[in-house]
């Protein structure tokens, strides 16, 4: 609810954090206390800024706590108790200001705010007023009567275009020597014209016509009297006496009632409840995203044991992440069955069995019959072909691709696939559900793997061709890895886990009992094809979970890599069997092989119209697989190498390796260069197939 920390050695930072808008509940004010505790009796810290998570200063009190008892600290004698502190406090104002969070800022001894911050009391909007001492303080600031910008009325000390929690923390360093009891509000006296009654009457009576019968604005002005007429410590007596009155009447409850219902209101959805068929990991991270947004969700598996497990797993995720937002876990939205009757009235489905394409369509052909003909059908399938699975339905428009990835309850990218039947409305709302559980969601085109997984598959065989060539995992990672990925190819295939591309290549005949006999030695259906995966899972090596996989881990699980004796040596072995001659593979070589195979592919799915532009692909890398950001994506990158260079080695490495298809430029990558390299923004008026939906 705040975090506090010791920066620049000397200064205390504590930022309010309580999304969407840091409103000060009981556990804010509590947070606020005990940091000011902190702050103000450590030695080392001599001055404190304050400012709030994700752009927003405070949003005031937290309205949903008015309908119960107060609950934490009393939030007046709190502001005052930071007003009367030895150290200076200086408030860092992004976003909003308003009600009890510029009341805040007021008992700072300074304020920073950025140029767009908004400063403000709209509590008589509420039906209150500002109850904090924000009627007393502002107006010993400002004077009465007074408008213009804050920086003009002195409201604020600095205006910046900067940070403003950067702006604020140096200039706390500065105001560390300076005296305090001057920038105490609370101290000052309001300054007042001399026709203070007739001015404050003459208000009145306009706000009497303006709002007839409107209690808030008029105790406001009571309130304004106060803070001309008495020394602070009346005057707050005052203004908690008029909010009393104000707090319990209907007009307050109405006019907070008419505030949240106007934001309810606008959350008009089509979707309010789902069902989730499969409890595996992937299944549960889906419906804990689902119920974080009050989707009210039914959770399907075929047995008693696996139910039971996946309802512990889910209740066990959604404490956790409810304990972690600050909120209460929604367990109530959850029903669990063995059973597919129960999905009869649901809005959406979204299947995550085995990846098996019978049994998906078994369980397909069930949904049709169970589910109200509006339901939409949603598939998590990873790569297989989302129109087969439509074809066996009695709706195939109202069916659509929602492939998240692992864990999904904390990946962002979904990738919303479209079937040709799909219809736009279905993908429309599948967009707007993947929106409303907070991911980024990107539409693509039906086709094996999609995009991610489509792409992702030239980019590791390029590192597992290098391992034959002579490199090592270590090596080729490093590379990546100073490329600016967090993780090279093989630590990251270790955390996703072998096994599930192993069983992908066993069902397409590339390794295991289908593989034809006759086939050469490290060639499959025409092309290269390394082995050394295979070998790998046959041990038994899964990555991480195993405790084991192109690394070594301490443990089952465990997350430090390093180097295996075991796979130098399965190298050597394999090299030797196959006459490999190793050689010494430069970093440069391996990054481009590796992400101009990457890009390659991305020019291959844009021309084939699956992704509707280089930028959707490029975000799906960003937040699908931890491209490094400041390279832009891997489309980008290459616009930034220079369309022509990647071209001319693409072309270059398909002459070493004539095998290896992936390596061979697209057309769309030499169409773009013939015409002159046109910017990123405009390589979609170079593609000749549109999908109809993108
Ligand atoms: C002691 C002191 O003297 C007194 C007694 C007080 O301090 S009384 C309190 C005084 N403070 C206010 O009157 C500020 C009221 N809020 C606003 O004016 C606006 O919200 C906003 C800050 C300018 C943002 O606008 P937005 O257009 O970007 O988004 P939004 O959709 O409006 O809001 C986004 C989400 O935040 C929720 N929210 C906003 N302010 C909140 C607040 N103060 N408390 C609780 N929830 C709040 C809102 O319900 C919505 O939730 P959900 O719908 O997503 O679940």
């Amino acid at each position: 609810m705040a975090r506090y920390e010791l920066v620049k050695r000397s200064v205390a930072l504590i930022t309010l954090t309580n999304p969407p808008v840091n409103a000060s509940s009981s556990a804010v004010r509590h947070a606020i206390a005990k940091s000011m505790k902190c702050a103000l009796s450590d030695p080392e810290v001599t001055a404190v800024v304050i400012c709030g998570e994700n752009g927003s200063f405070c949003g005031g009190a937290d309205i949903r706590e008015f309908a119960g008892p107060l609950k934490g600290p009393p939030l007046v004698p709190l502001l005052d108790a930071i007003e009367a502190g030895e150290k200076p406090v200086v408030a860092a104002i992004e976003g909003v200001a308003l009600g009890g969070g510029f009341e805040l800022a007021l008992v700072c001894h300074y304020r920073i705010a950025h140029s767009k911050a908004r400063l403000g009391f709209p509590e008589v909007t509420l039906g209150i007023l500002p109850a904090a001492g924000g009627t007393q303080r502002l107006l010993r600031l400002i004077g009465i009567p007074a408008a213009a910008i804050s920086l003009k009325l002195g409201i604020v000390d600095q205006v910046t275009e900067q940070n403003a929690c950067e702006v604020a923390v140096e200039f706390a360093l500065r105001a560390v020597a300076k005296p305090l009891l001057s920038r105490r509000v609370s101290m000052l006296t309001t300054r007042c014209p001399p026709d203070l009654d007739a001015l404050l009457d003459a208000v009145t009576m306009q706000v009497k016509k303006k709002a007839p019968g409107v209690m808030a604005p008029l105790a406001c002005i009571q309130a304004v009297r106060a803070a001309a007429t008495m020394p602070y410590y009346k005057g707050i007596k005052r203004e908690g006496e008029l909010m009393a009155t104000l707090f319990n009447s209907g007009q307050a409850w109405a006019l907070q009632y008419c505030f949240f219902a106007q934001r309810t209101a606008g959350k008009w959805t089509l979707i309010r409840s789902a069902a989730v068929i499969g409890l595996g990991t992937m299944g549960r991270g889906i419906a804990v995203c689902l119920a974080r947004v009050g989707i009210s969700v039914i959770a399907v598996e075929s047995e008693k044991k696996l139910l039971e497990t996946g309802r512990q797993m889910v209740i066990g995720m959604l404490e956790r992440d409810a304990k972690r937002r600050g909120v209460s876990a929604s367990l109530n939205l959850f029903k669990f069955t063995l059973s597919l009757h129960d999905l009869k009235d649901v809005d959406l489905v979204i299947e995550v069995v085995f990846e098996d394409m019978a049994l998906k369509k078994r369980v397909f052909q069930e949904l049709s019959k169970v589910c109200r003909p509006a339901t939409l059908l949603c598939t998590n399938t990873s790569g297989l072909d989302v129109d087969a699975l439509a074809g066996v339905t009695d709706r195939p428009h109202l069916v659509v691709g929602m492939h998240f990835f692992s864990p999904a309850h904390v990946m962002k990218l979904l990738e919303v696939v479209c079937g040709p039947r799909s219809s736009s409305e279905t993908i429309a709302t599948a967009m707007s559900l993947g929106k409303r559980m907070g991911k980024v969601s990107v539409a693509v085109g039906n086709c094996p793997g999609f995009v991610r997984n489509r792409m992702l598959k030239p980019y590791i065989d390029q590192a597992t061709f290098l391992l034959e060539e002579g490199a090592t995992p270590e090596q080729i990672d490093k590379a990546l890895e100073d490329f600016g990925f967090a993780m090279g190819v093989f630590r990251m295939s270790d955390l996703a886990g072998l096994d599930v591309g192993w069983r992908v290549r066993k069902e397409s005949g590339l390794n295991g009992s289908d593989v034809d006999p006759e086939s050469p030695p490290r060639r499959r259906q025409g092309r290269r094809y390394c082995l050394i995966p295979d070998m790998v899972c046959e041990q038994g090596r899964f990555g991480q979970k195993t405790g084991g996989g192109w690394y070594m881990y301490d443990k089952r699980g465990g997350t430090n890599a390093k180097p295996d004796p075991l796979i130098q040596n399965l190298l050597e072995t394999y090299r030797s069997k196959y006459g490999i001659q190793p050689r010494n593979i430069s970093n440069q070589e391996i990054v481009e092989r590796c992400l101009f195979a990457l890009a390659n592919e991305g020019f291959g799915i844009l021309e084939d119209g699956m992704a509707a532009r280089p930028e959707d692909i490029d975000v799906i890398y960003l937040f699908g697989y931890g491209f490094p950001r400041h390279r832009g994506g891997p489309m980008f990158y290459a616009s930034m190498v220079g369309l022509e260079r990647v071209l001319k080695r693409l072309e270059h490495y398909h002459q070493a390796h004539p095998d290896v298809p992936h390596l061979k430029p697209s057309p769309l990558l030499k169409t773009l260069v013939a015409c002159g390299i046109p910017p990123v923004q405009k390589w979609r008026e170079h593609i000749k197939t549109m999908h109809s939906h993108l």
